[in-house]
C-alpha cells in the first residue's frame, strides 16, 4: 500500500491554479491514486465566457481525466469550485466559502501565478507576491492545515549560476515593493521596472523570487515547502505520455518549428535543456506534501525538480530528435519543411531571421495580396520571433541546481511509493520522451488526426520540390545578372559551359567506340 496515497485519503485539499497546466495534472493524479480523498477545493475565476461550473465540467470531461472516471466515478462530487480572483483583496471569496476553506483545509498546493514574461510589474506582483502573502495569511487561520506547498520556479534565481535548495534574499524587500506599487502610477512603475529587476531576465522570474521571500517571511508556524521546477514539459508516463495543453515554453516553439515557420533559433547547442515532465513535478509535489505533513521538517525545505544534473540533455540533442520526429510524424499543412538551425552567434542569427523567416513571410504575403487575400504571415512571423527572443535567455545558458533535498526525499519513500510517485528523472529516456512530446503537441494542441500523416508527408515532398525549384530559379537569375555585369563571371561561365561540352563529347565518343 502506498503511504502517500493513503495520506491523502479523507483529506480536504485546496489547489490554486487548478485550471492551469500543472494544476490539472495534479488534480488528475490525486483523484486517481487517492479516490477516497474527501474534497478538492479549487479557486477558480470565470474565464472566456465560461462559468466556474462550465470550466470544471470541461476539465473533467477532457481526455486527461478518462482514467480518473474509471477509478473515481463520483469525481464531480469531490471537486468544489470556489469563485476567487487572486488579484483581488481577500481573493473576492464569499464569507461562507472562506469559512469553509478555513475550517476544513488539510493541505494547500499553491500553483496559481502569472507565467507571462511580459506582464506588468503591478499585475505580476499582485499575483506572484501579494496573493502568496494573502494565502499564507489564510493558511495561518486554518486549524487543520498540515502542509502548505508553494510552487516556484528553478529560474527564480537565474541570475546565479549555481543554485542551492535555499531561499536567496532579494535586493529589495517584497513588502516595500508591494507598498510602493500601491501609490506609484503605471508610467513610473514602467520606468523603474528595469532598475528593480536588475539582472533577472524578466518580471516573471523576479516576482517568483519575491514570492519565495514572502513565503520565508510569512511562514509563521506553518509546515511549508517550496518546489522549484525547471521548464515543465508534456507528461512522461501518466496518465498517458505526451499530454500538453498550452503553447507556453517549448510547446509554442515546437509548433512553430513543426509548421516550418521557425527554422533557426538563437540557442547554444551545448547548453543544458533542463526540461522536466509535468507528471514528474506532480509526483514530487505529492511526495513533498506527505513528507512535510508527516515529518514536519524544522525549516522550510526547497526541492528542485530539474533534470540537468541527474540526466542531462542539451538543446542540440533535443533539436535533432524533434526534427527526426517531424520526419516520422509531420504536422499538417506546413508552411515550409521543418528545419532547426541552432546558432549562438548574433550575426548568424540575424542573418537567418532575415533570410529564413522574414523574407519568406514577406514573399508569401505578397502572394496573398496578389490573389486578393488578406496578408497575415508577417504578423505571425513577428509574433513567433518575439516569443523566440523572449525564451532566448533560457536556451543560451546552463545552470547547476543542487538536488540534495529531492534525492533525500526519494530515499525516504517506500519501494511502492517510489513506483507510484516516481520522480526519479534518471529513468527518463530522452529520445522516447521527445518523440511522445512532439506527438502530444500534434494530437492535443493542434488536434490533428493521425490519419492525415500520409497527406502531410506528401505536402512536405511538394514543399521540398518547390524549395529546389525556387533555389534553382534564384541561382539562375542571380547568375544571369552577374554575367551581364562582370567579365570575370562571363569567363567562368564560358569555362564551365565549354568544359561540360567537352566532357559530353568525350563521353559520346567513348560510348560510340565501345559499340
Ligand atoms: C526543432 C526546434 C526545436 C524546438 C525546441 C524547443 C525550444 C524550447 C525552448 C523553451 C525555453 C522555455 C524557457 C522557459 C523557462 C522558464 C520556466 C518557467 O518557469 S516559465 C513558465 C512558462 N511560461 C512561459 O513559457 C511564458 C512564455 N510566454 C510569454 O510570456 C508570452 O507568450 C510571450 C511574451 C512570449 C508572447 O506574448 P504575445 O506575443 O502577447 O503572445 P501570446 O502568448 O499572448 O499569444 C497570442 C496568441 O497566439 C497564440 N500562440 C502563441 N504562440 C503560438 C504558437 N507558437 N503557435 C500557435 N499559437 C500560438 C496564443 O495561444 C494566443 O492565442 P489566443 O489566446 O489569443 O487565441
Ligand atoms: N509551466 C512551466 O514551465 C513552469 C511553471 N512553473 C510554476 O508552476 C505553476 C503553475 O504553472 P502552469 O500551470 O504552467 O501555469 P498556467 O498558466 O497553465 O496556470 C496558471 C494558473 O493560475 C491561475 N490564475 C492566474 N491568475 C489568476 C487569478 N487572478 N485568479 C485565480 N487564478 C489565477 C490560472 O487560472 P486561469 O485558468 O483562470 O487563467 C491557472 O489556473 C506556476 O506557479 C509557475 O510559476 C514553474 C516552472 C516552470
Amino acid at each position: 500500500m502506498s503511504m502517500i496515497a493513503a495520506f491523502y485519503g479523507g483529506k480536504s485539499i485546496l489547489i490554486t491554479g487548478a485550471t492551469g497546466f500543472l494544476g490539472k495534472v495534479l488534480m488528475e493524479k490525486l483523484f486517481r491514486t487517492s479516490p477516497d480523498l474527501k474534497v478538492i477545493y479549487i479557486l477558480v475565476r470565470p474565464k472566456a465566457g465560461q462559468t466556474l461550473q462550465q470550466r470544471v465540467f470541461q476539465i473533467l470531461n477532457s481526455k486527461l481525466f478518462e482514467k480518473v472516471k474509471e477509478v473515481c466515478p463520483n469525481v464531480h462530487e469531490k471537486i468544489r469550485a470556489i469563485y476567487a480572483d487572486l488579484s483581488q483583496n481577500d481573493f473576492a471569496i464569499s464569507k461562507e466559502d472562506m469559512q469553509e476553506l478555513l475550517s476544513c483545509t488539510n493541505v494547500i498546493f499553491h500553483c496559481a501565478a502569472t507565467v507571462r514574461f511580459d506582464d506588468t510589474l503591478r499585475h505580476a506582483v499582485q499575483l506572484n507576491v501579494t496573493a502568496t502573502r494573502q494565502l499564507l495569511l489564510m493558511a495561518s487561520q486554518m486549524p487543520k492545515l498540515e502542509a502548505f506547498i508553494h510552487i516556484s520556479t528553478a529560474y527564480s534565481n537565474c541570475n546565479l549560476k549555481h543554485i542551492d535548495e535555499v531561499i536567496y534574499p532579494c535586493p529589495v524587500e517584497p513588502k516595500k515593493i508591494i507598498d510602493s506599487l500601491e501609490w506609484l502610477d503605471d508610467a513610473i512603475i514602467e520606468e523603474i521596472t528595469p532598475k528593480l529587476i536588475r539582472d533577472w531576465p524578466n518580471i516573471y522570474t523576479y516576482t517568483k523570487a519575491l514570492g519565495e521571500m514572502v513565503v520565508q517571511q510569512e511562514s509563521r508556524n506553518l509546515n511549508i515547502a517550496i518546489i522549484r521546477p525547471s521548464i515543465v514539459g508534456a507528461t512522461w508516463q501518466e496518465p498517458f505520455p505526451g499530454w500538453v495543453d498550452n503553447v507556453n515554453g517549448p510547446n509554442g516553439l515546437i509548433i512553430a518549428a513543426g509548421k516550418g515557420f521557425l527554422r533557426a533559433l538563437k540557442a547554444t547547442p551545448k547548453a543544458v535543456a533542463d526540461l522536466i515532465p509535468v507528471d514528474t513535478v506532480v509526483n514530487l509535489m505529492l511526495a513533498v506534501g506527505w513528507y512535510t505533513a508527516v515529518h514536519r521538517p524544522k525549516s522550510t525545505l526547497v526541492y528542485h525538480s530539474t533534470s540537468g544534473n541527474l540526466n542531462p540533455c542539451n538543446w542540440h540533442k533535443m533539436g535533432v530528435q524533434v526534427l527526426a520526429t517531424f520526419e516520422k510524424i509531420p504536422f499538417e499543412r506546413a508552411f515550409r519543411r521543418p528545419y532547426a538551425n541552432f546558432t549562438s552567434n548574433n550575426f548568424t542569427s540575424q542573418y537567418w531571421n532575415a533570410v529564413s523567416h522574414r523574407a519568406p513571410a514577406i514573399i508569401y504575403d505578397c502572394y496573398l495580396r496578389l490573389t486578393g487575400r488578406k496578408p497575415r504571415m508577417t504578423k505571425l512571423m513577428n509574433q513567433i520571433l518575439r516569443t523566440a527572443s523572449m525564451l532566448e535567455y533560457f536556451i543560451n545558458r546552463s545552470w547547476e541546481w543542487s538536488t540534495y533535498n529531492t534525492e533525500m526525499l526519494m530515499s525516504e519513500l517506500s519501494p511502492e511509493d517510489q513506483r507510484v510517485f516516481n520522480f526519479d528523472v534518471r529513468q527518463l529516456n530522452w529520445l522516447e520522451y521527445i518523440e511522445n512530446y512532439v506527438l502530444g503537441v500534434k494530437k492535443y494542441l493542434l488536434k490533428e488526426d493521425m490519419a492525415g500523416i500520409p497527406e502531410a508527408k506528401q505536402h512536405l515532398k511538394r514543399l521540398r520540390n518547390i524549395h529546389y525549384l525556387f533555389n534553382t530559379a534564384l541561382f539562375l537569375i542571380v547568375w544571369r545578372l552577374l554575367i551581364a555585369r562582370s567579365q570575370m563571371a562571363r569567363n567562368v561561365w564560358f569555362f564551365i559551359v565549354s568544359f561540360c561540352y567537352k566532357f559530353l563529347s568525350y563521353f559520346r565518343a567513348s560510348s560510340t567506340l565501345k559499340v
